[in-house]
């Protein structure tokens, strides 16, 4: 596709979804009644050319979507040894839920609900020493970002640490399960600081990047491209909690929410693409993030099961 093409096709996304932006979050089964707010959205392509419209350049926490990562960086320090703490299947839960802890000993369903999140964190800080714990996945997520200085929000952190109820009873559930091996505040530290990361839809896309390259070179490439596959295939399985198979029917490539209102898609072999509108569905994913991402990727022709018509 032509850089032209792309550009149009987003341009009109944006406009669309402005335009359409009451309409299209009164039918949807909203969280809060709350007027639309900003909307952006930006595509990095594997060949290096970048693309946005709308919002583009206001940050935003990306919340859940630092999970994706934190699960890329365990799954490259421990290997498979992850899933021995963390299963790999959807929930069907809320994201918060700590049912299914109980119902399976202490062992999350998936890396993507907090628990599985909470269990995973827990791997890094205890494979990491003592000053790279706490901001391990957030380095990494700038670095990927190209954005070395990308801040973390302090209010998000405030209410995380003093909301933090829920996620503190999941580290305790850990813990009496044998599934927690560090200090629950050094994990608690990192997981909110992850959390509280802002990024704009650009740097988003941009972090997301890496996760597109999939290719078989022999040697180390060919492990890192089996590793994102697995990255991969828990984002279309389980990357919008109990809306991921809605979300699989109607975009079709694996992606990541976050309550921060983001969404990160990835297009393998091809892009990687961040959405953001901060009003949010009763699963916790943003209403016209996912309604434009479902745009773009029908308008390009993206789909892993095999290209749309517009391709
Ligand atoms: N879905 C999300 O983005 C949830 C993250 C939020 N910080 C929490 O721990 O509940």
């Amino acid at each position: 596709m032509t850089g032209t093409d792309l550009d149009a096709i987003l341009i009109d996304v944006a406009a669309a979804i402005n335009r359409d932006a009451a309409r299209i979050e009164r039918e949807a089964d909203r969280k809060e009644d709350a007027p639309p707010g900003p909307f952006g959205i930006a595509v990095a392509c594997a060949d290096g050319r970048t693309f946005a419209a709308g919002a583009a350049t206001t940050g935003f926490p990306i919340q859940s979507i630092a999970k994706v990562f934190a699960l890329d960086l365990a799954l490259a320090a421990v290997g498979d040894a992850v899933f021995e703490r963390v299963g790999r299947e959807p929930s069907g839960d809320p994201f918060n839920s700590i049912i299914d802890l109980e119902r399976n000993e202490g062992v999350p369903r998936n890396p993507f609900v907090n628990a599985g999140a909470l269990a995973v964190v827990d791997i890094l800080v205890d494979h990491l020493s003592a000053d790279e714990q706490a901001d391990a996945v957030v380095d990494a997520i700038r670095k990927a970002a190209g954005v070395p200085d990308a801040a973390l929000d302090e209010e998000v952190m405030a209410s995380e640490h003093q909301g933090g109820d829920l996620n503190c009873a999941i580290l305790s559930f850990l813990r009496h399960h044998g599934n927690l091996r560090s200090d629950p505040d050094a994990v608690m530290e990192a997981y909110v600081r992850q959390c509280a990361l802002s990024l704009d839809v650009r740097g988003l896309a941009q972090a997301g990047l890496p996760l597109a390259d999939t290719r078989c070179g022999g040697g180390q490439a060919d492990a890192v491209a089996q590793r994102r596959r697995k990255v991969l295939a828990l984002m279309m399985t389980c990357g919008h909690y109990d809306a991921s198979g809605d979300f699989a029917l109607r975009v079709g490539v694996p992606a990541k929410s976050g309550v921060g209102g983001g969404i990160l898609a990835v297009v393998p072999g091809v892009a990687s693409l961040a959405a953001w509108s901060p009003n949010l569905d009763q699963h916790g994913n943003s209403i016209l993030g996912v309604h434009a991402l479902e745009m773009l990727c029908d308008r390009a022709g993206w789909s892993v099961f095999g290209p749309a018509p517009g391709a």
